[in-house]
């Protein structure tokens, strides 16, 4: 059972790295590769209570943080509701994270996901 346990997180970690690496894509100028800090973006940390970026994320994956793609994919949508939280609409920060969260959703799509479950070995 131990051994089963383990190939499971072998293929989950293989399933998330992979989504990672085709949602990390989208973000071309890196907006969400690393923390936002309050130098960049003034009282950040006070109006947003739950950071989350894309680095966060792929340490999570290596450390088996997440028991299946529907954590994943919560981690995902918080990191691009908190820039439509703290930014204002007409930023580029909010219009990119718009962008991502509605590519992603097509990517961690039911149907996507499905479709991987059925593929991996
Ligand atoms: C994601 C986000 O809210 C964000 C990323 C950045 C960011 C990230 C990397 C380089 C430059 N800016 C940012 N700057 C000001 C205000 C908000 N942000």
């Amino acid at each position: 059972l131990a051994i089963n346990r383990e190939d499971g997180r072998g293929i989950l970690r293989l399933c998330l790295k992979y989504l990672q690496k085709n949602l990390q894509k989208k973000d071309t100028n890196g907006f969400f590769a690393y923390p936002v800090n309050d130098v960049i973006a003034p009282g950040y940390s006070s109006i947003i209570l739950n950071p989350m970026d894309f680095n966060t994320m792929f340490t999570k994956i290596t450390n088996d943080q997440y028991r299946n793609v529907l954590d994943y994919k919560k981690d995902f949508v918080l990191m691009c509701n908190n820039a439509m939280t703290y930014n204002r609409p007409e930023t580029i920060y909010y219009k990119e994270a718009k962008r991502l969260l509605h590519t992603g959703m097509k990517l961690l799509s039911k149907d996507k996901l499905l479709n991987m479950k059925r593929t991996t070995p």
